[in-house]
């Protein structure tokens, strides 16, 4: 589905972020890359949005060769961005981002969805299609984002961290939403910071640590998780030696 070859790209050419990036996602299925902060997770989904041009290496989607396209051309191609920070946009109505967001004309391979069929997958939004991004809360905003990218009708919907923040019955909706994405032909790729986080999304986990994509990996029996610990911020505290607990 998503091939990535020896993949670098960075924001200056001096300073690469991503370095031999080198993945193939057969499946059509829920991927995660885990990694700390600023390990290189958004820089590698806005290269494959065509947010930032590679500076090496090549991506193909289905086979076809789509390195370095414009936004516009990914986007058209079946790539969409769900991401972090949401973006929505202030002056727009739930109802507005909707209905001005519109699947390209030519593509029949693609799964459409009608703006019914994604209240539907997320009813909280249905209540609020009057309300501006700004008024909703930071889980029906996630939900907005991705009913968003939903509807530019995408073959690989890439997901910005898509749960963090959200109180747990949100994160808990989100998660159920993107794991039934594959059932439609849609491929996610998501952005997660760690192994926990991409447990309740996927089996296995690639792992993106400065720059570099390890994996898969299995979720599940902790080698995720040992194998970012050096790196991660967030990954659980260590249980305090009970012999020092009371000194
Ligand atoms: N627009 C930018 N210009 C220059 N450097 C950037 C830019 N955006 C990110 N970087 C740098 O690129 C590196 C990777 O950042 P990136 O945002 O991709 O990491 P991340 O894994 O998504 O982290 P986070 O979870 O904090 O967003 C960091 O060193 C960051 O400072």
């Amino acid at each position: 589905m998503l091939r990535i070859g020896d993949l670098a790209a960075g924001y200056r050419p001096d300073t690469p972020v991503l370095h031999h990036i080198t993945v193939d996602l057969a499946a059509v299925a829920v991927h995660t890359v885990a990694g700390p902060n600023g390990a290189g997770k958004t820089t590698l989904l806005h290269t494959l949005a065509g947010h930032l041009r590679p500076t090496t290496g090549r991506v193909l989607l289905d086979g076809r060769d789509v390195t370095g396209w414009t936004p516009v051309r990914a986007a058209r191609t079946g790539v969409a961005l769900a991401p972090q920070g949401r973006r929505l946009w202030p002056s727009l109505t739930v109802a507005e981002h909707l209905t001005v967001t519109r699947p390209p004309v030519r593509r029949p391979d693609s799964r459409t969805w009608a703006v019914d069929e994604l209240l539907e997958m997320f009813p909280a939004l249905a209540a609020r299609l009057r309300h501006r991004g700004h008024q909703l809360s930071g889980g029906e905003q996630q939900m907005l984002t991705i009913a968003r990218a939903l509807r530019t009708a995408p073959r690989l919907l890439l997901c910005d961290e898509p749960t963090e923040g959200l109180a747990p019955t949100m994160a808990a909706h989100v998660t159920h939403a993107l794991r039934d994405l594959p059932c439609h032909g849609v491929t996610v790729l998501a952005a997660v910071p760690h192994a926990r986080a991409a447990a309740t999304l996927s089996d296995t986990v690639y792992v993106l640590a400065d720059g570099r994509l390890t994996g898969p990996i299995a979720t599940s029996g902790g080698q995720a998780e040992q194998a970012l610990r050096d790196h991660l911020t967030l990954v659980s505290p260590a249980l305090p030696n009970p012999g020092q607990a009371h000194r």
